[in-house]
């Protein structure tokens, strides 16, 4: 088992993305990060990445919605930081309050500012692969992937979890690499089925420990998404990491990878690069 670490792959994207910081445009860029309510995990995941935006020569600014605001008053927050010229990029933090509408709350991103991936827009050139940003903790898995060595063409790759940010977009852009891409979720009958023939599991659920290390086929490559509470990931890693040829920690897999893309496609948001074109066929 070797470790498939993202701090020294998350070192180099920002490490990159500094030095092309200020490239084109001379001023530092800016990533506007939108909260709506005070949960204290969203409250820590938000600070990170303002703090990594400072270290990495970007500013940030935040605007914080109460828990009661509403999806007008939420997308009305988005479209102001959309019509600003000195905001490059938008992050609006997920989950948002239940009673908000977080997919309108997302379209209302301008998709040259959606650094984090998530509108439809987005979705779609990932899918049909076209230029565009990538979600970026779907993003940050294939990076990690092509860091270490593994090309997905022709692998079984068992993604588990087919949230809008998370696992359908793994889902796209593994199959852009050409693994044979199977999508599981909470109504997935035999699961463990499933995971025992992965050459590549991708666990995105949000549950601890849910993917037990005995499912893993020996030589497999694991990839752990989960972010759950005290830093444990979906896999049994101590048991996992017994059979895979590879495996992400958590922490230290995933995660700094994921703010890593975050600030790298806010740099190039600001440079102008990355701008969604809208393609014509010309017949
Ligand atoms: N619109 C949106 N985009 C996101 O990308 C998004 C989101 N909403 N909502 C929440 C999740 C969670 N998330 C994390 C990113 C990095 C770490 C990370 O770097 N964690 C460190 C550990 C941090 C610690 O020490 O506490 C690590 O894994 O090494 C964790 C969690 C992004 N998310």
């Amino acid at each position: 088992m070797a470790l498939m670490s993202g701090t020294a792959l998350a070192r180099e994207i920002l490490d990159d993305a500094a030095r092309r910081a200020r490239a084109r445009t001379g001023r530092k860029p800016c990533l506007a990060t939108v909260l709506a309510g005070d949960d204290p995990a969203s409250v820590t995941y938000v600070r990170m990445k303002q703090k990594r935006c400072a270290a990495t020569g970007i500013d940030s600014r935040h605007v914080a919605l109460p828990a009661s605001a509403t999806t007008r008053e939420l997308v009305a927050a988005i479209t102001e930081l959309g019509e600003d010229e000195a905001v490059d990029g938008i992050l609006l933090q997920h989950p948002v309050p239940r009673h908000i509408d977080e997919r309108a709350a997302f379209e209302a991103i301008p998709p040259g500012k959606d650094v984090d991936g998530v509108t439809m827009h987005s979705f779609a050139a990932m899918a049909f692969g076209l230029p565009g940003f990538v979600s970026c903790t779907p993003g940050g898995i294939v990076r990690l992937l092509d860091a270490h060595g593994v090309d997905p063409a022709g692998q079984r790759a068992v993604v588990i979890g087919r949230s809008p940010i998370l696992g359908k977009p793994a889902a796209m852009l593994l199959l852009a690499r050409d693994a044979t891409v199977t999508v599981c979720h909470s109504r997935t009958a035999n699961l463990a089925e499933h995971v025992r023939q992965a050459d590549i599991v991708v666990a995105a659920v949000g549950k601890p420990e849910f993917v037990r290390g005995d499912w893993i086929k020996p030589g497999a490559v694991v990839v752990d998404a989960g972010y759950n509470p005290g830093n444990v990931g979906d896999v049994e890693f101590d048991q996992a990491r017994q059979r895979a040829s590879l495996i992400t920690p958590v922490p230290g897999g995933v995660g700094p990878v994921t703010i890593a893309l975050l600030l790298e496609q806010t740099v190039a948001a600001a440079n102008g690069e990355g701008q969604p074109e809208i393609v014509q066929s010309g017949r």
